[in-house]
């Protein structure tokens, strides 16, 4: 017993040798340490430039070597930097590694500044950089002006680099040695920079390039920003002849000329003015010019309408709060090399270009009159706009056709056009005229690169943007999901959903920093997003428990989505806090360092939720998904959690009145039958949509008709790669764990046994620090709240820290290292 009380106090009387180590763990001595290593490199810096001037006439001072003479005041020596500066500029420069020395000063500045805690680095790469780059130059000189050291006072690369480079000319000879610099400088480049592959398999395949690119268009040069346009093709008129009988003459004299607003993207260069003497035998087809390459901007701000859910002027009073750091917190620094997705990573394929079928517009335009005609409609104009997969002929009916009568014709007239995929508009909103649109018998397919590239998506200043496709007049077509706040997809399978998904993600992926969004991926079907699952520690947030980042179990389906809830009800209470309406005003606060982060407070990532094959889950776990999805589509855009649910069962039971009510916008590829349409739309529509990818986005009153992007499986491998090559976290974004109410745990509780996997970590973060912070742990480790709270508890019990002082940091029980080793063991 006595025994045992003398071990304990050994174990907290700490020994000399830690006060000696925590004596250098302060961070004054840090400063100061940092400070003299910075004046001493720039001392350096002035020995090595002066060594250039003055090395010669010094030379044989410094040679001699002799003690005396360079101790001496009178000394001659001519350098800046003292008799000293000269020997060490002579050993560092001479005998050493020749100029390249130089990296020697940057990384003792680099080292110093980072103790000063003037500047936050990752010291090891730049040691490893330096490192690298001074054995390099030093060869590299050596080799390069191996002729000069017999003449010359100064050696290039110093005796490392003359003796390395001598001994690799006998082993492979000077062509050897010039190809292994070459080989080793591109091994470099590539450890620095994942970029470097990718230019370099540009720079291999540059010929090929050239010749491809005579044909297809400039390839924009990579990382840089390119609209994509299309060839011109020629102007089009038409003055088709009436083959049928006309009674009343055609009233039309004038139509009206269309001017492009752009000529970057046009069928038609022109919209001609059909003859002002337009024979009265004749129907005029105009072809309208397709649209300039601008963005649809399908998006209605009610962000403006939105009230949070608690009264922003009744939340409790703070006090306001003003970080010790004056610069801005930047949320990417943790990734600030972080290259965001090339373009070119992207497919670009051949028949993305517009032509225009002339035979088929011809036949196309008869059939329709016929067709009509045969209804008794009598039409006076007809005008083509020819998008990539559908041509959408706009018709006047003459004077007196009811556009009723049309109307209740629309499915007699579907099938005696009898294509797939015809959708009357009648009227067409705005407009007076009836939109017939029929399906090109050679679509098009709407690339990725062609989209994600246009200058308008590059440019968007919305918060998350996505661009899905183009829409039958050939614009990008572009939405802000911050402001639909989630989106529900549907259509039979096999028409282009998961696709549609893949543009969804990808149009997020090319504009976003890790840091500032999150997908919580959920795939029943466990194949369509394994593809992502390589961007884990970048771009996905799942449970803390170890689990796969893609979700796929049912269970774990129901335990992320109330995870999510309890993520949306923690940022509600932090938004009430620093007394905010929604997470742009709360990320823009924390920023400006107006967020005690020892309150909890955090930079909050936008998490978006994707739920492919939305319906399985819904009938294998029922309302268990249902209402945590409701819970979070009603609630949870203000704190920057957005869904977006697809399913290929667009049935009443499947998408219900709760859901529909929370997903204001839909997206509805093809389905077999009206009801699904009316189920997805509450109109039909879907059901004569043509597939491959052909969709109605609903959002509003009246749905816009798209051509999804076709991004394939290969061309987001190549883009989830191209990031998940670059440093990610150390972990994906953990959710707060969630704890159901019949699971029989009691989260008060702390089971000593089951300690957290980074119990360890934590206590020696908190012990290194000196600093019992929950949101510390929650910071280094890239963890929510909840589990850091629950460490903290652990560690609490463990004896590593003091119990809770309300919103100052726990008192940290252990001295040091050693110490914490001992409580460790012993708790073993
Ligand atoms: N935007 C598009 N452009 C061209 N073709 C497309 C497009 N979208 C889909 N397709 C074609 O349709 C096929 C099926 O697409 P996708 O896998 O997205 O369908 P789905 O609706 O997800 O099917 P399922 O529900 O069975 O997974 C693709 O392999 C492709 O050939």
């Amino acid at each position: 017993m006595a025994k045992k009380k003398l071990d304990k106090e050994a174990d907290q009387t700490p020994s000399s040798l830690s006060k000696i180590v925590a004596y250098f763990k302060n961070e004054t001595i840090h400063f100061v340490i940092g400070l003299m290593l910075v004046i001493f490199s720039v001392y350096l810096l002035l020995a090595f430039s002066s060594f250039f001037a003055t090395g010669a006439a010094d030379q044989s001072i410094i040679d001699s070597g002799n003690p005396a003479d360079l101790a001496a005041v009178d000394n001659h020596v001519k350098n800046y930097a003292g008799s000293r500066g000269a020997q060490l500029a002579s050993y560092l420069i001479n005998d050493c590694f020749g100029v390249s020395s130089f990296f020697i000063l940057v990384f003792l500045a680099v080292a110093g500044l980072k103790l000063m805690r003037v500047r936050i680095v990752r010291l090891w790469k730049w040691f490893i950089g330096c490192t690298l780059l001074l054995v390099w130059f030093s060869v590299f000189f050596g080799f390069a002006f191996m002729n000069h050291y017999q003449d010359s006072f100064l050696y290039w690369g110093g005796m490392h680099g003359y003796n390395v480079s001598r001994w690799l000319i006998s082993q492979i000879g000077v062509p050897g040695v010039w190809m292994l610099l070459l080989v080793t400088a591109i091994c470099f480049f590539i450890y620095m920079s994942a970029r470097t592959v990718v230019w370099l398999r540009k720079l291999f395949a540059l010929n090929f390039l050239k010749r491809k690119q005579k044909e297809e268009g400039q390839v924009p040069p990579m990382g840089e920003t390119q609209e994509f346009t299309t060839s011109q093709p020629q102007e089009v008129e038409f003055n088709l002849k009436r083959t049928y009988k006309q009674n009343s003459p055609a009233p039309i004299k004038d139509v009206p000329v269309e001017e492009p607003q752009d000529d970057s993207f046009l069928y038609t260069s022109e919209s001609e003015t059909v003859s002002k003497e337009t024979n009265e035998d004749e129907v005029t087809m105009v072809f309208e010019p397709a649209a300039p390459n601008t963005t649809v901007v399908s998006t209605e701000d009610s962000g403006n309408g939105f009230e949070p859910g608690f009264d922003v002027e009744s939340a409790p009073e703070e006090e306001e709060y003003q970080g010790p750091e004056v610069e801005p917190y930047n949320p990417t620094k943790d990734l600030e090399n972080y290259r965001f997705p090339t373009i070119d990573l992207m497919k670009h394929f051949e028949n993305d270009d517009p032509t225009i079928d002339m035979d088929e517009q011809n036949a196309n335009k008869d059939r329709i009159i016929n067709t009509l005609r045969s209804f008794g409609i009598e039409i006076s104009t007809i005008k083509a706009t020819v998008g990539p997969t559908v041509t959408l002929y706009e018709i006047t009916p003459e004077q007196g056709v009811r556009i009723s009568k049309i109307r209740g014709l629309e499915d007699d007239i579907a099938l005696s056009l009898s294509a797939d995929g015809i959708r009357i508009i009648a009227p067409i909103p705005g407009k007076g005229t009836i939109g017939i649109e029929v399906p090109n018998k050679n679509p098009k397919i709407v690339s990725g690169q062609s989209v994600i590239g246009s200058k308008k998506f590059q440019e968007s200043k919305f918060d998350l943007p996505i661009v899905l496709g183009k829409t039958i007049t050939n614009e990008v077509f572009m939405f802000d999901l911050c402001k639909m706040p989630h989106v529900l997809v549907a259509g039979a399978t096999g028409q282009g959903k998961s696709v549609g998904l893949n543009a969804i993600i990808t149009s997020l992926l090319y504009k976003k920093h890790p840091a500032e969004l999150k997908f919580v991926l959920v795939d029943p079907k466990k194949v369509e997003f394994s593809i992502y699952s390589v961007i884990e520690n970048h771009f996905l947030a799942k449970l803390p428990d170890g689990g796969e980042p893609i979700i796929t179990d049912v269970t774990k389906v129901v335990q992320t989505l109330n995870s999510v809830c309890v993520e949306m009800d923690t940022r509600y209470d932090l938004l009430k806090m620093a007394h905010v309406r929604n997470v742009k005003e709360y990320n823009d606060k924390f920023i400006n360092r107006r967020l005690n982060p020892e309150k909890g407070h955090k930079f909050m990532p936008y998490i978006v939720v994707v739920i492919d094959e939305f319906g399985d889950l819904i009938m294998t776990a029922g309302k268990e998904v249902e209402l945590p999805i409701a819970r979070i589509a009603q609630l949870a855009r203000a704190v920057g959690i957005h869904m977006i649910i697809a399913t290929q069962r667009p049935t009443t039971n499947i998408i219900t009145g709760t859901i529909k009510a929370n997903f204001p916008a839909r997206i509805a590829f093809r389905v077999s039958a009206m009801m699904d349409s009316r189920t997805i739309l509450d109109r039909p529509g879907a059901n004569r949509l043509i597939g491959k990818g052909d969709m109605l986005f609903l959002q509003g009153a009246d749905p816009v008709r798209v051509q999804c992007a076709f991004i394939d499986t290969p061309e987001v491998e190549e883009i989830t790669k191209f990031i998940a090559r670059q440093q990610g976290y150390p972990t994906p974004f953990f959710l707060p764990e969630f704890v159901s109410e019949d699971s029989g745990n009691d989260v008060g509780e702390i089971d000593m046994g089951r300690l957290d996997p980074l119990f360890e970590d934590a206590a020696r973060l908190i012990v290194i620090h000196q600093q019992g912070s929950t949101s510390l742990i929650q910071r280094k480790f890239a963890i929510g709240y909840n589990r850091a709270g629950r460490i903290m508890d652990q560690l609490e019990k463990a004896g590593i820290v003091g119990p809770t002082q309300g919103s100052k940091a726990r008192d940290v029980l252990c001295m040091d290292e050693n110490d914490l080793e001992m409580r460790l063991n012993n708790l073993q």
